[in-house]
């Protein structure tokens, strides 16, 4: 615990960057006390780098921020159109809005991403599970209940992505997913034993054979200083957490690697280290990309996991689709199986990587 006991006494302390100002806070990646000039500045320029050294972005490209109106989005949306201008990246840059149907809470925080559209002279395109779909979260979670409906969204969430940045006609999407979520999801995998998803959780660009590549410029960004950044800078940006999200399994995981944290920083780049390292046996069985004969998106099956999905809701059998083919009506399992099998998909918590 010693980095929740020391005392917090900034006040009198030179920052140890620069030895000029005050130090106004202690960083929590490093718990080096520095002022909140040298903080901008470093948070930034280790943003830069992680941009440049992983070639993140090529000079032209039009580029859609996944923007939920997050701080993680929010502060995404924020220091890439400052490092676009005071680098030079020459990249057009447009903020990806998808609106789940979640009374209560996207609504509300599509409100501050149309504020933040004005604030950081971003376009923004707005898509709906209504409109993709025909379904609303709040309507299908009034036909499934709270269990299982992260499936449905994170399976959803993943492809309006992909479709809305078609309709923009991007060249890859950013998410702002930070090293917390990373080494959560680094975590989950082992515990799940999810062996494919172990392989590519830590990758900082993916879907590179895909319709649309993603990146994820905070990859070794702390949630810690990405809160403070955004507290210090006065960002808008909504804090409500979903109203949907039980979190159970992954909630457990984030606190324990909370708990990591607070006694050893690292701990949270050290995972992802051994995430990235590694080795998957040569024997391990690997999904084959291919597309889906229903839809045309990506899929590793037949019918990709929106189209099972959405077949359930459609056929009043929700929970098609849902974890192995348990629930599944013997009628319906035959016509799946003559039109070309499913997907079996284990009820994941939302917040996945691979959304
Ligand atoms: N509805 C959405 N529309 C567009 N992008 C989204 C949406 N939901 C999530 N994302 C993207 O996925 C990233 C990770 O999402 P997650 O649900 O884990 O939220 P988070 O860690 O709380 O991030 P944020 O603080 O940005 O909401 C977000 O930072 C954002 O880039």
């Amino acid at each position: 615990m010693e980095a929740d006991t020391k005392p917090k006494k900034y006040g009198p302390r030179l920052c140890c960057i620069c030895n000029q100002r005050r130090a106004a806070l202690k960083r929590p990646k490093t718990l080096e006390q520095i002022c909140k000039e040298c903080f901008y500045e470093v948070f930034e320029e280790e943003i830069h780098q992680v941009i440049m050294e992983n070639q993140l972005f090529k000079p032209g490209e039009r580029i859609a921020i996944g923007a939920s109106g997050g701080k993680d989005s929010t502060v995404l949306a924020y220091v890439l159109s400052e490092l676009n201008r005071r680098h030079n990246y020459g990249l057009d840059l447009f903020l990806l809005s998808v609106d789940e149907g979640i009374t209560g809470y996207r609504d509300d925080s599509l409100e501050t991403v149309k504020r933040n559209e004005l604030q950081y002279g971003l376009p923004l395109k707005i898509v709906s599970y209504k409109d993709l779909y025909g379904w609303t979260m709040d309507e299908i979670v009034k036909m499934i209940g709270l269990k299982n409906n992260c499936t449905f969204c994170g399976v959803f969430r993943r492809q309006a992505l992909d479709r809305g940045a078609a309709l923009l006609k991007v060249d890859k999407v950013a998410t702002g997913h930070n090293a917390d979520d990373i080494a959560e999801t680094v975590l989950l995998n082992i515990l799940r034993g999810d062996i494919a998803r172990l392989s590519r959780c830590t990758s900082i660009t993916t879907g590179e054979d895909g319709p649309i590549p993603r990146c994820k410029p905070f990859k070794y960004t702390y949630e810690k200083e990405i809160v403070m950044y955004a507290y210090f800078k006065k960002l808008d940006y909504f804090s409500t957490e979903c109203i949907y999200s039980p979190n159970a399994y992954r909630g457990f995981a984030r606190e324990f690697i909370k708990d990591l944290e607070r006694i050893r920083p690292r701990a949270i780049l050290d995972i992802i280290k051994s995430g990235e390292n590694f080795r998957i046996s040569t024997s391990t069985k690997m999904p084959e990309q291919g597309t889906c004969e229903r839809c045309g998106y990506i899929s590793s099956q037949k019918w990709c996991k929106a189209c099972v999905l959405l077949e359930g809701l459609n056929r009043g059998l929700p929970k098609l689709g849902i974890g192995r083919s348990r629930g599944l009506n013997s009628d319906v399992k035959k016509d799946i199986k003559q039109g070309g099998g499913t997907e079996s998909i284990e009820s994941k918590q939302c917040g996945s990587l691979d959304f």
